[in-house]
């Protein structure tokens, strides 16, 4: 599903975020990304997500290089994706429903399928009773479950995460990491950028560790 090749990437102020990286990530597989902080987690996943383009080497995803991908096939790519980020960048002026509608939205689904869809959503990540309320009233762990429902409504073949978990205490972190491994099991390859090693160790789950842009270990 993910494949880089001798990816390095020099930001322009020459500072070297990610050196010589390897490695594959089978469709239907779920894995961390750790490391301390500056390693280079959140650089790889921009790379997948076509955010930034490597200085040297080839990422590709779902057997596509990236490189062949202009500008005008980033829309397309990205549909393909999930995003949960620490600060779920929920917007407090709507609904828990037109939070979680908005990329359906914008990617222009018929409403009657909108509605379907961001009812699936919210109920795989337990909030289905809470569509209209307005997220400021949810507690934090409700909220990034809101985020995870956004991320994965237009069924994403892959999911990443960049430190979901940042800002929740230990129950609701395992509790949104069992999320996770609930859509992994249904299919979705799964990618999480991670600094909590205590959560990480208990999840089991394939690891890469980054040390100053270098895949240090990956099992
Ligand atoms: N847009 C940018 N321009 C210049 N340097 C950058 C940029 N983004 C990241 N860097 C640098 O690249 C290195 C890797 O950063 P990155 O954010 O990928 O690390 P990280 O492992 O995600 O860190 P953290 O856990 O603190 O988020 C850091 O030294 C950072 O300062």
């Amino acid at each position: 599903m993910i494949s880089f090749e001798n990816v390095s990437k020099r930001y322009p102020e020459g500072h070297d975020a990610l050196r010589d990286v390897n490695f594959t990530l089978n469709r239907g597989e779920m894995a961390f990304l750790t490391g301390h902080s500056g390693a280079g987690k959140s650089t790889l996943l921009k790379l997948i997500m076509l955010m930034e383009r490597p200085t040297r080497g080839h990422v590709s995803v779902a057997n596509q290089d990236l490189a062949q991908f202009s500008r005008e096939d980033i829309p397309y790519h990205r549909r393909r994706i999930g995003v949960v980020f620490q600060n779920h960048q929920l917007l407090f002026d709507r609904t828990v429903f037109d939070n979680v509608a908005l990329p359906l939205q914008i990617s222009g689904y018929e409403p009657d399928d909108i509605g379907k869809r961001v009812r699936a959503a919210l109920d795989k990540v337990g909030l289905l009773s809470k569509e209209k309320l307005n997220p400021i009233t949810l507690s934090t762990g409700e909220q990034q479950r809101i985020g995870i429902a956004r991320a994965i409504v237009h069924k994403p073949q892959l999911l990443l995460a960049d430190e979901p978990t940042g800002n929740l205490d230990p129950s609701l972190s395992a509790e949104i990491m069992s999320l996770f491994m609930e859509f992994n099991r249904h299919g979705t390859t799964v990618l999480i950028a991670s600094h909590d090693l205590a959560l990480i160790s208990r999840m089991g789950h394939r690891t890469l560790i980054l040390d100053q842009g270098r895949l240090m270990r990956d099992g």
